[in-house]
């Protein structure tokens, strides 16, 4: 891992990259062909695999042979691992995975595989793995837990509220975090949902859900999801927080109020939360599903002011009855989310909470960044984590 490595891994990087997807195909067949089993633990389709599986590849070879970048990618490499453990990959599939890796790469380099490279290219290999396999070693209980689905509820026609009771013990979980959620109905895919309540000692869970355009996981949440089925989680992620001591702004899209909605329910149980101002946006008046339990909780708690904004002033026929947002005595602006919340008042000493769909996320940053609010004092989650 210094300077004087031979070019011999930026050389196999290129050749990956000349055909990337058949690489990852041809290493994918090999282990497939160690284990068969191997094959269940993956998803139907696999072209994202492949592509993610590429992609970290690449970095390794990049990374490795040069002098800078290696304790992140050490770091990279120890999160996959900890994330594969809720895949059920044992010590032998890493053996397995490092094996296939290098047979393909002989594969490739072809007469520039030699003694040396062979040991390179091998080393390069067995780290990768190795880092993996030793963190998900080194992580405490159980890759998964399970929690029962007890209530379901459509609040329209592409959105539901999820009600699950624990069925294991709840790993470490704070407010605002998400969760790795995978359904009996895509035994074989997880997605990311972000809890809309804090966590619990009864184990409760709630979901809000959108059924994405095209988005197999949440459309199969809010049409077929049913009490009974048992959901299953692996780690939480995020580190959306809210600091005592410094006024709080929240902007909320959508369902993508979920994590912020726990936050601040978290926050009514303490004595020292500080001035917050909740601005929840949706399209149309009647998708302001929550704004009543909202309203309820901003009653009760004088640190929390909420703003309505809506892109339209009437519904739509298939939105219409489902709230009607004056009854409930909250200041309703019409807009994006965004763009009303940066034009309100001076934010630039807040701490800045953004939830919600990537596009919305992205362009609140940089309305509120052009009003003079510090990119740090912004948090959100990964942009296209969902
Ligand atoms: N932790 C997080 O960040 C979470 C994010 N989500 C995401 O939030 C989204 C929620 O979807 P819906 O409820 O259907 O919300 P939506 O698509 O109806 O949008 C709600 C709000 O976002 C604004 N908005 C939408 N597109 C925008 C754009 N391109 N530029 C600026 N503003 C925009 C709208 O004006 C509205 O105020 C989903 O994409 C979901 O994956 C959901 C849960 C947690």
């Amino acid at each position: 891992m210094s300077g004087a490595t031979p070019p011999v891994m930026h050389r196999l990087r290129d050749l990956i990259d000349a055909d990337r997807d058949g690489f990852a195909h041809r290493v994918f067949a090999r282990l497939f062909g160690y284990s068969p089993q191997v094959r269940d633990l993956f998803p139907v389709h696999m072209s994202h695999v492949r592509e993610a599986f590429v992609d970290v590849l690449d970095h390794v070879l990049d990374v490795l042979p040069g002098d800078a970048g290696h304790e992140e990618l050490i770091e990279l490499l120890a999160q996959l691992g900890r994330d594969h453990r809720k895949y059920g990959v044992t010590d032998s599939h890493y053996d397995q995975m490092a094996q296939a890796l290098v047979s393909e790469s002989a594969l490739l380099l072809g007469t520039e595989w030699n003694a040396e490279s062979a040991e390179t290219v091998a080393q390069a290999m067995l780290m990768t793995t190795g880092v993996m396999r030793g963190a998900a070693q080194s992580v405490e209980g159980p890759a998964t837990w399970r929690a029962r689905v007890v209530q379901k509820f459509t609040i329209n026609r592409e959105r539901a509220v999820v009600r699950l009771a624990a069925i294991d013990p709840v790993p470490t979980l704070n407010a605002g975090q998400y969760l790795e959620t995978r359904i009996p109905q895509w035994p074989h895919l997880w997605r990311n949902l972000s809890p809309a309540i804090p966590p619990n000692p009864a184990g409760e869970l709630e979901f809000h859900v959108r059924a994405v355009p095209g988005g197999t996981f949440s459309a199969a949440v809010v049409s077929e999801t049913a009490p009974g089925d048992v959901w299953t989680f692996a780690q939480a992620h995020g580190r959306l927080r809210v600091e005592p001591d410094q006024p709080v702004l929240m902007v909320a899209g959508g369902t993508g109020l979920a994590p912020l909605r726990a936050i601040l329910l978290e926050m009514a149980r303490r004595a020292d939360s500080p001035p917050t101002h909740l601005f929840y946006g949706a399209r149309f008046p009647g998708e302001l599903y929550d704004l009543a339990m909202l309203r309820e909780v901003a009653t009760t708690n004088p640190w929390l002011t909420i703003t309505g904004v809506v892109e339209e002033t009437t519904d739509p026929w298939w939105v219409s009855g489902a709230v009607d947002p004056g009854q409930w005595g909250v200041s309703i602006a019409r807009g994006k989310v965004g763009d009303i919340a940066a034009r309100y008042a001076d934010w630039s000493d807040r701490q800045v909470l953004i939830a919600g769909p990537p596009d919305m996320v992205t362009s609140t940053k940089l309305r509120l960044r052009l009003a003079g609010v510090p990119s740090e004092q912004m948090q959100h989650d990964p942009v296209a984590r969902h």
